[in-house]
């Protein structure tokens, strides 16, 4: 396939060289400077850019009539937006805050312990997340997807960084050295916890996930998620 990459940064080089060790050719890197030239030759656009910058990348996708991979945080306010967009345009659009299998397994598990402990209000369940100290956004994609999961499946209505009434989850973010990203859902009671944790290593699981998501996206139409990609629905 013919990849746009809109966003070359750390995630950006980890795609790059991941899509040229499973043969595709990249036929654009564009970071801040540069324009979309060469976006309408690719077969899919893969975003990893920043908050400020994923709307305007994907909507340039959509308009090029190329199918998106967004893996960008910190602009879900925008996303029924992009959806729509999709849709006029009869694009494929996939996009997750976390592209890695361990991360998209972990949600499974959430959603189901979720609704195990939805049984029993002796436990509060809070989510930890830590990432790099050049993460622009806080909480993690990652966390509110997890958070919306737990809330799917219980009674919680919300989630908060600040302290959290009875139905709200909170979320503590943590920014340390170089940290890919690890996360950790805890059940507490006064008598024992329960936790949840995922552990990235280093960016290759997101990085793999997106390009894999990317090669099934091609010839779609419509709006899907990695759900749909690892046959988890
Ligand atoms: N879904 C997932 O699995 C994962 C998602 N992410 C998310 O991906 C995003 C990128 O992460 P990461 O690569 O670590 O961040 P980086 O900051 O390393 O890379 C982002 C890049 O986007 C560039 N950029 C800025 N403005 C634009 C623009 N208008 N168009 C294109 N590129 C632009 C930045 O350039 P400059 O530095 O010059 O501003 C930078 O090089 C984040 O939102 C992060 O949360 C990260 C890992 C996994
Ligand atoms: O910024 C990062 O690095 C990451 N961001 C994503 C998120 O916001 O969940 C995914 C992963 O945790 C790494």
């Amino acid at each position: 396939m013919k990849i746009a990459l809109l966003g070359y940064g750390k995630m950006g080089k980890v795609i790059e060289r991941i899509a040229l060790e499973r043969g595709h050719e990249i036929v654009l890197k564009k970071d801040e400077s540069n324009t979309y030239d060469g976006l309408s030759t690719a077969d899919v656009a893969i975003d990893f850019s920043v908050p400020t910058a994923a709307v305007a990348n994907i909507s340039s996708a959509f308009h090029a009539n190329v199918p998106v991979v967004s893996g960008t945080t910190g602009w879900l306010e925008h996303f029924d937006e992009m959806v729509a967009l999709c849709n006029e345009k009869q694009g494929g659009f996939i996009s997750s805050s976390n592209f890695s299998l361990g991360v998209n397994i972990f949600f499974e598990l959430n959603e189901y312990l979720a609704k195990i402990m939805s049984q029993f209000d002796s436990y509060k369940v809070t989510m930890e997340e830590i990432h790099h100290t050049q993460k622009l956004d806080a909480p993690s994609g990652t966390a509110i997807s997890l958070a919306k999961g737990v809330i799917e499946n219980s009674n919680y209505a919300n989630w908060t960084m600040d302290e959290a009434k009875n139905n709200e989850i909170h979320i503590e973010a943590k920014r340390i050295g170089d940290v890919p990203g690890t996360h950790t859902v805890t059940y507490e009671s006064i008598v024992d916890s329960i936790e949840l944790k995922h552990t990235a290593h280093n960016r290759e699981g997101f990085a793999l996930g997106a390009v894999i998501a990317a090669e099934w996206l091609a010839g779609k139409k419509g709006i899907y998620s990695m759900k749909d990609v690892l046959n988890l629905k």
